[in-house]
């Protein structure tokens, strides 16, 4: 059996492809796989800020219709990239054991969050970094910041920074874990849904295909991403609200943590809850329930708002 596997152009999508390329064969050395780059709308607008472009399946829209099509068997995607309903006849066939989930500082001159001076010029252009950054310091100077993972290391080499912030994950596939100044703690910074999991999307009835990617599935990860994804599902989320969320899994159990913030960073609630890993579904749901309640839906209202103004 020949498979073929899609993979967007990046540097981190191509490591991501292979890895888990290999993880295939590694299982069935009788499989061969072919890897077809394919440029999605995520890689194409690199200069306009993802918030303003309505950040959803940006990064795989094109892969789905090739799978879709035929032309490509799979498509190996971060799970974080991944909206939270997929396209009709399409399934994600297996998520594989997560990476490490958090964010880290990059920042040669000052190391650490605490040891950045007031007003600190810091780069990230997400909303989910930014209102928990600010929520800890809110002198710091939020500056906007796209490419991808060597784009943005170049951009903080070239001086324009005093610090940004990455995923751990994507910085310790592409070799650059070094460059880790400090690992933020889940406490000041909770992660996007799905961060550090990769996931394969495949087609809902190809049967041959679903059960060889079933061997690449990670139970654990699967439980702790359905929950997050549940709750994220429930507060009807997008990378254009500020929210964090992280499940983990002990003993079958799932503490899932999640952070609602206002983009000032001025408000932030969070909240945690735990459930048995059979539940996580419910739990995603209960938690983003009780987050929505505890002032959560104050903060979404007034972002409604701020997306109607900015539209007319
Ligand atoms: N936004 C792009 C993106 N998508 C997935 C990762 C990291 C890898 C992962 O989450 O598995 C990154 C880079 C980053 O946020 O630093």
């Amino acid at each position: 059996m020949n498979l073929i596997i899609g993979t967007r152009n990046s540097k981190l999508a191509q490591w991501q492809t292979a890895f888990a390329a290999h993880a295939l064969k590694k299982k069935f050395p009788h499989i061969s796989t072919q890897i077809k780059p394919i440029l999605t709308k995520g890689d194409k607008i690199l200069d306009v800020p993802l918030t303003k472009i309505g950040g959803k399946g940006l990064f795989t829209e094109e892969l789905e219709a090739e799978i879709l099509s035929g032309r490509i068997d799979l498509a190996v995607h971060s799970l974080k990239d991944v909206p939270a309903i997929l396209p009709p006849g399409l399934v994600l066939g297996a998520v594989m054991k997560r990476a490490e989930p958090g964010d880290a500082l990059i920042s040669p001159r000052y190391g650490t969050l605490d040891k950045l001076p007031a007003g600190a010029r810091i780069g990230t252009s997400s909303l989910r970094r930014t209102a928990q950054l600010l929520h800890y310091r809110p002198d710091l100077t939020i500056c906007s910041l796209r490419g991808n993972v060597d784009t943005r290391l170049h951009k903080l080499d070239e001086g324009n920074y005093d610090a940004i912030v990455l995923a751990i994950s994507g910085l310790q596939r592409l070799g650059k874990e070094t460059r880790i100044t400090q690992k933020l703690p889940m406490s000041l910074c909770l992660p996007a849904v799905g961060q550090g999991a990769l996931a394969i999307e495949t087609r809902a009835g190809d049967t041959a295909v679903l059960s060889l990617i079933a061997a690449l599935n990670d139970a654990p990860t699967v439980a702790a991403v359905t929950a997050e994804r549940a709750f994220l599902s429930h507060i009807g989320g997008n990378c254009q609200i500020p929210v964090g969320v992280y499940g983990c899994i002990n003993d079958a159990v799932i503490t899932l943590k999640a952070v609602i913030a206002s983009p000032d960073g001025k408000i932030a609630y969070r909240c945690s809850e735990t459930a048995p890993q059979q539940e996580a579904v419910a739990l995603g749901h209960f938690l983003a329930e009780k987050l929505l309640a505890e002032g959560g839906k104050s903060i979404l209202q007034q972002l409604h708002v701020l997306t109607e103004n900015k539209e007319e």
